[in-house]
């Protein structure tokens, strides 16, 4: 079986995020933990260099502005030209001016990767699935949207939510295992999107990547509830960041994935 989070602690990766401005550390600590090695992004005389040591980018419309898109822009078409993995956080897509940015930025980039929650994939699959800023109101399983997101994107979609569905239109699957105190922690999304652009940094095969960044943060998820408990989202989130750290490819590759 495949031995990723070796590779990931071998190489460290270098993972460069345009983060939202509120989960920035967040986003980092999880890069951080898992052995890649996170860069955040401001400037944009800063871009082609940092792009250009990257081994991934994840680009985080969550505070989208006008210079923060030009920024993407600029990043992403880089990271296209030079073949390394974009990966898109389409935070609440469905609110009127992050819309029109994201149809301007998906005109200039090819997204390798799109991870959202059910309401955003449905976004990008026109399935209209009940969301409120950044949540999903809907958790209900059914893959088609990502499948249909997929196709209409050419990008691997992973759908979070109490059951990840993960798809490139013809390969999907599911994973299942969660804690309920991921969605109350804000960010948990945000860090699971730059987990998968961590394991998109080493992997030959973009499903596989995303089964693997899925499996890997619901593990990890799980393994800090059996730590903290059921009513400590705050000790839960340090929790959290032990799993990542203690996560091992003995425990990824026992992880049950279902094929559909
Ligand atoms: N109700 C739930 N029960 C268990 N796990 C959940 C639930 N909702 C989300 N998750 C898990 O929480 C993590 C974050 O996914 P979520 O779908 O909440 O992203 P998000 O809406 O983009 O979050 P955020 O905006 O806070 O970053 C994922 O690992 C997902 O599987
Ligand atoms: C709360 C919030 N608002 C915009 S981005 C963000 C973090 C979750 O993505
Ligand atoms: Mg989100």
């Amino acid at each position: 079986m495949m031995q990723m989070i070796e590779k990931i602690r071998a190489n460290q990766p270098v993972v460069v995020n345009l983060a939202n401005s509120v989960t920035p550390q967040h986003v980092a600590d999880a890069v951080s933990m898992l052995g890649g090695s996170p860069l955040m992004l401001e400037a944009p005389q800063e871009a082609d260099e940092f792009v250009d040591i990257a081994q991934a980018v994840i680009l985080n419309i969550g505070t989208i502005t006008q210079e923060r898109l030009a920024l993407m822009i600029k990043v992403g078409k880089r990271a296209n030209e030079r073949g390394i993995p974009v990966i898109l956080d389409p935070v609440a897509v469905g609110m009127a001016y992050r819309s029109t940015c994201l149809k301007e930025l998906a005109a200039a980039v090819h997204f390798d990767y799109i991870r959202g929650n059910a309401s955003e994939i449905g976004w990008f699959a026109d399935v209209d699935v009940a969301g409120k800023g950044i949540d999903a109101l809907d958790q209900s399983l059914d893959v088609s949207i990502a499948q249909k997101a997929a196709l209409a994107t050419g990008a691997t979609i992973l759908q979070s939510g109490v059951q990840d569905v993960i798809s490139d239109g013809t390969k999907t699957a599911v994973v299942s295992y969660d804690n309920p105190l991921l969605a109350v922690n804000v960010g948990a999304g945000d860090m699971l999107s730059a987990v998968v652009g961590t394991f998109g940094a080493i992997a030959d095969d973009s499903v596989d990547a995303a089964v693997a960044a899925a499996m890997a943060f619901s593990l990890a998820g799980n393994q800090a509830g059996a730590q903290a408990g059921i009513d400590r989202p705050g000790t839960y989130m340090a929790a959290l960041y032990d799993a990542l750290y203690q996560l091992t490819d003995v425990d990824l590759n026992a992880g049950v994935v279902a094929w559909h």
